[in-house]
């Protein structure tokens, strides 16, 4: 990890994505609708979607892995491949994280790869959370998240991994960190992202009720950074992009370094540990009960 200037910084070593594919269909590009060279040019996988602007430098990011976006195994998979295709590509400084799923930013976790899975499945699936947590985190672009839909647990540490947040003004696009509500709790790195967002206390008590704010309270609470009418999240998070993209890009990635850099090395020097953790917690046998009850609930509540 360089820190010279104009360095990308993210612990590349570290991350091996193509060891965790399994049935991915990437590289695909393909021409954007009227596009004619590069810049128009899409690319991506089954479940992200990239629509590159070589000409501002910025592309955005769509997922698609519906109904809600669950972070499957495949979809962390794809996620951490295309961001370093893009991190590795000159061309780009910044990046729009969207939603190609109505109403739904993206519901965190995906339950069905933890229920009912064994030691070493739930293993590889926790490595890939972190492997897309730090790539993010300490990503040298600037990444923007236009947040169009709900976003709870593993959605919110998404969002706020990103170096800003704007989300769509509807009541039923809650953001926050509700894992205590199904029996589980937040890993010691997701609480640490929390607190670097919204403080100590309010980390606190949000984690502890499970809270998930409504637009208006995650605005008051510092969660995200501008709330404005659905029409308008990607006009605003290209204008959020204009700002970020004006400041140097070595100082503002240092700048993002020196703050961030102590949060991801505690995960770096700890997360065989926080692997094995996190597998002997979901497999116990009272949090498989939990976690298939609440999916059950979820299946049942349709409609
Ligand atoms: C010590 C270390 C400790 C370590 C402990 C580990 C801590 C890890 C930290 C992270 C934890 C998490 O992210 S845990 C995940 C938390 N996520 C959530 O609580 C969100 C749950 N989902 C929802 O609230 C809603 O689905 C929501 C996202 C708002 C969208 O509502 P909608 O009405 O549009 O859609 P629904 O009808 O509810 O859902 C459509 C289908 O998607 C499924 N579905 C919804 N969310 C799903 C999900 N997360 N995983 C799988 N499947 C999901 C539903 O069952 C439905 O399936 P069918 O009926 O088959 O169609």
């Amino acid at each position: 990890m360089a820190l010279a200037s104009g360095v990308r910084f993210a612990p590349r070593a570290l991350l091996r994505p193509w060891a965790l594919l399994r049935g991915t269909t990437l590289g695909r590009t393909e021409p954007a609708a009227g596009g004619g060279g590069d810049g128009a040019r899409r690319f991506g996988s089954q479940r992200v979607l990239v629509e590159p602007d070589a000409a501002s430098g910025v592309a955005v990011m769509k997922l698609r892995n519906p109904p809600v976006n669950a972070l499957s195994l495949e979809l962390l998979t794809e996620l951490v491949i295309s961001l370093e295709k893009l991190e590795n590509d000159k061309t780009f400084r910044g990046i729009i994280l969207t939603s190609d799923c109505p109403r739904v930013f993206c519901a965190g976790l995906d339950l069905t790869e933890i229920c009912g899975r064994n030691p070493a499945h739930c293993a590889e699936y926790w490595k890939a959370m972190q492997e897309l947590w730090l790539r993010m985190y300490l990503s040298s672009l600037v990444l923007v998240a236009a947040i169009n839909g709900a976003c709870p647990a593993g959605g919110c540490i998404i969002a706020l991994s990103c170096d800003c947040r704007v989300l769509a003004d509807n009541p039923k696009y809650r953001i926050g960190l509700n894992e205590t509500l199904l029996g589980i709790i937040a890993p010691f790195w997701l609480k640490d992202t929390y607190v670097n967002t919204i403080g100590h206390r309010a980390s606190e008590q949000a984690l502890q009720l499970g809270s998930l704010f409504p637009p208006a309270e995650a605005l008051q609470v510092g969660l995200v950074d501008q709330v404005v009418p659905e029409d308008q999240v990607q006009s605003t998070a290209l204008s959020e992009m204009a700002r970020w993209l004006a400041v140097p890009d070595h100082a503002r990635q240092l700048t993002k370094n020196m703050m961030r850099k102590a949060t991801a090395d505690r995960l770096l020097r700890q997360r065989d540990a926080d692997t094995q953790n996190f597998v002997s917690f979901v497999c116990r046998d009272s949090i498989q009960k939990s976690l298939q009850a609440y999916l059950e609930k979820l299946r049942q509540r349709k409609g």
